[in-house]
């Protein structure tokens, strides 16, 4: 077994980040700039936000963080402000949502989308034009690639159907002439369909959800799952047996959230690019 770490990859990923920032602002004068939003107390956004402004402070990108909570037209009129103010060049709205504010992510200016979740930018994506892509999605390729794992004609089985993760990854393995099947929470036999991935991408949110023996031995599994349990940071596969029985698989943590963090902050540098 081998394991796949994103360390290395995310440490390229954020010096290409440091020097593009610094060219840009020889070139332009100015920085790139990223807004975080969030509606309400959720810890897990929170959490990530904080890593985020922690990441942006060390590549030289500006960062602002407004939270609201019980005035969704202040929240309303904040997004679209954000969308015209040119010095403001990436926008990233935390999620959840209240149910009332749910179709606000489709108003985030597509330039500034640096998550790439409107529906914009994912038919771009679904039509083969250059787009922002999902960082998680591309972290995922970013990490195959750097360990020149074969995609062509290679049978790859997506476990997760979300729009942030599985469905573009989905997109992105296709693209790259991989035979996709997608499973999900009502997949009939989801053992029978691992068996027979060369490489296996479990983007569920639910800890240890597939284990070793579901698994084929000759497998390339990305784990894709933050998933918070008493305080540690678990895996969709159940690391400890998996690595036994597979080919190549990635940690958790320092496996594919390590390169998101680095591809979200890759997408606020180019956004900023986009708009310039
Ligand atoms: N619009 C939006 N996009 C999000 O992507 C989003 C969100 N809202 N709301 C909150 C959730 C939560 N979330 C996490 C991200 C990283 C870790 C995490 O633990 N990251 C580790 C990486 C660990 C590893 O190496 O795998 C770290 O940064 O150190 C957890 C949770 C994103 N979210």
């Amino acid at each position: 077994m081998k394991e796949l770490s994103g360390k290395k990859l995310a440490a390229e990923i954020k010096a290409w980040c440091v020097d593009e920032v610094k060219k840009l602002k020889a070139e332009t004068g100015s920085s790139p700039h990223l807004l975080v939003m969030q509606y309400g107390e959720d810890a897990a956004s929170k959490a990530y936000t904080n890593r985020i402004a922690k990441n942006c402070e060390k590549i030289g990108i500006e960062f602002e963080y407004q939270q609201f909570k019980d005035d969704p037209d202040a929240f309303l009129a904040k997004l679209k402000s954000a969308n015209q103010d040119p010095e403001i060049t990436s926008i990233m709205v935390q999620q959840p949502l209240p149910d009332e504010l749910k179709d606000s992510l489709e108003m985030i200016n597509p330039k500034k989308d640096i998550e790439g979740i409107t529906s914009a930018s994912l038919g771009k994506l679904f039509a083969g034009y250059e787009t922002l892509v999902p960082c998680t999605a591309e972290a995922c390729m970013e990490i195959l690639d750097y360990y020149e794992i074969p995609l062509k004609g290679q049978r790859a089985v997506v476990v997760g159907r979300s729009n942030i993760v599985g469905k573009p990854v989905s997109i992105l393995l296709q693209q790259r002439h991989a035979t996709v099947t997608m499973c999900h929470s009502r997949t009939r036999d989801l053992k029978a369909e691992l068996q027979n991935a060369d490489i296996v991408v479990a983007a569920v949110g639910r800890p240890k959800l597939i284990t070793a023996e579901m698994l084929n031995e000759d497998s390339i599994v990305i784990d894709v799952g933050t998933n918070f349990v008493d305080g540690k940071l678990i895996g969709d596969v159940d690391f400890d047996s998996a690595a036994e029985k597979v080919k190549m698989i990635t940690p958790v943590p320092g496996g594919v959230g390590t390169v998101t963090n680095q591809v979200l902050m890759r997408n606020i540098v180019k956004s900023f690019k986009n708009l310039h």
